[in-house]
């Protein structure tokens, strides 16, 4: 059996020798409902490090960091650790201090298979700042931790695209290894960068994020065969073909208007120079007078006087043949307001027939993969859904992340 691309790239997990004492940085970034983290899968994901790391007698101290300082988000990792606990099944002791004297007896008192939580590491001045891996590593926080360790695993893709100290400095000074939620994100997510599919490559683009996708649209023309197009995307492109979609008729939503002036030109001259690469919708859906889903024909749109919520049947139906006679098949943003179940058709359609179809699929962004379990689909029936973001997004493009160059093996 080949290599795979994770393994040829880092040490993991099979590399480490035993009886280590083991700085393992996770992503456990939340949404957080009356100063609580919510659970989700980015919980469930880490567990599986975490749980081999502990089984097999290491000492583990994690690290993560939780919302950006000045948010509402930004809160103790203290309600993560039980969360976390509740997925690995077995304790995860936690620690309200990032590296100061506290952290350093409770590290230091550990024993083998235990687990023990750190507090946010955005609440230590030397995590944030954008620097140099090497400045990093000379931060009081990476040259007070390291000594007390072993071996530094990072399982944080989803962080990965940030130059923070937890991320960046612990691999210049500490052995280093990529965790199982690192090799498999990592593995899946640069698929579309570094793999050569026989077949046809497909893209599923939408959501709300018009600007990251257009982009990611702009710099896979090669790699890519068909972009199938819904969402505040899908409505631009619309706009640029000459349909009057695609602008806010509430300019507080601010979804479409600014996203237009940005991206506009990039729009038109993909369309003018790739046009045969992008499938845009040929039926949309609305809400009508009697809160039904109701889907008018795009020809036959002659003003937009009202919100568009989904792609039509149509038009999910066309996708999802597409994505039958796919190889590969990589998916950013939702084509519709799928949380309604209402406007799901075009998302659940698309995402069902991925599901069926033996293609190599990536389901990446945190709201689409919401879809999946909401509309009781197997995860199991999809290639890889990512638990990344901003990660993702880069990683489709071909652009390094800090976190994982610094991983890398020398
Ligand atoms: N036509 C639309 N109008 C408003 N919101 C939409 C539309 N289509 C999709 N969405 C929303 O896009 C969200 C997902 O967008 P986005 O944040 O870009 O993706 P992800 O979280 O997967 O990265 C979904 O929550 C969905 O409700
Ligand atoms: O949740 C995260 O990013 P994502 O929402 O883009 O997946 C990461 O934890 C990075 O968090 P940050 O964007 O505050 O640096």
């Amino acid at each position: 059996m080949s290599e795979s691309t994770a393994t040829s790239t880092f040490d993991t997990l099979d590399d480490l020798a035993s009886d280590q004492r083991v700085l393992v940085r996770l992503d456990l970034n939340s949404p957080i409902e009356g100063g609580e983290p919510q659970d989700n899968r980015r919980f469930e994901r880490h567990a599986k490090t975490v749980r081999e790391l502990a089984e097999a007698g290491h000492r583990v101290v994690l690290l993560a960091h939780q919302g950006r300082p000045g948010r509402d988000d930004f809160v103790s990792l203290s309600g993560h650790a039980e969360i976390l606990a509740s997925h690995v099944g077995r304790d995860v002791e936690f620690v309200a201090d990032t590296y100061g004297g506290e952290a350093i007896d409770a590290i230091d008192a550990l024993d083998a298979g235990e687990i023990l939580l750190l507090e946010n590491t955005r609440m230590c001045d030397d995590e944030l700042p954008e620097e140099e891996p090497e400045t990093k590593a000379e931060t009081e926080f990476v040259q007070s931790l390291a000594p007390h360790f072993d071996a530094y695993v990072n399982d944080a893709y989803s962080a990965a695209h940030r130059s923070h100290a937890s991320l960046v400095g612990f691999p210049l000074v500490l052995p280093s290894y990529a965790g199982r939620v690192m090799e498999t994100e990592y593995e899946a997510n640069t698929a579309i960068a570094g793999k050569e599919f026989d077949g046809r490559v497909t893209m599923v683009v939408g959501g709300t994020k018009a600007t990251d996708v257009i982009d990611v649209m702009n710099n896979l023309g090669t790699k890519v065969d068909d972009f199938l197009l819904g969402g505040i995307a899908g409505e631009l492109f619309l706009r640029a073909a000459g349909h009057p979609v695609g602008f806010d008729l509430d300019p507080e939503a601010d979804l479409y208007d600014s996203q237009w002036e940005q991206n506009h030109e990039v729009v038109e001259e993909m369309l003018d120079e790739r046009g045969d690469q992008i499938t845009l919708a040929t039926d949309l859906a609305y809400e009508d007078d009697a809160d039904e889903r109701a889907e008018i024909d795009v020809e036959a749109i002659e003003e937009k006087d009202v919100s568009f919520l989904d792609v039509g049947t149509d038009t999910a139906e066309g996708y999802a043949d597409v994505v039958r006679e796919s190889e590969a098949v990589f998916v950013k943003g939702a084509l519709g307001v799928f949380e309604d179940e209402r406007f799901s058709v075009g998302t659940v359609t698309v995402l069902e027939a991925i599901a069926e179809t033996d293609c190599f699929s990536v389901v990446g962004g945190g709201d689409t993969s919401r879809a999946i379990e909401m509309y009781g689909m197997d995860e199991a029936d999809f290639g890889h859904v990512s638990i990344a973001g901003g990660a993702y997004i880069r990683a489709l493009t071909g652009q390094p992340l800090a976190g994982v160059e610094a991983l890398k093996r020398e």
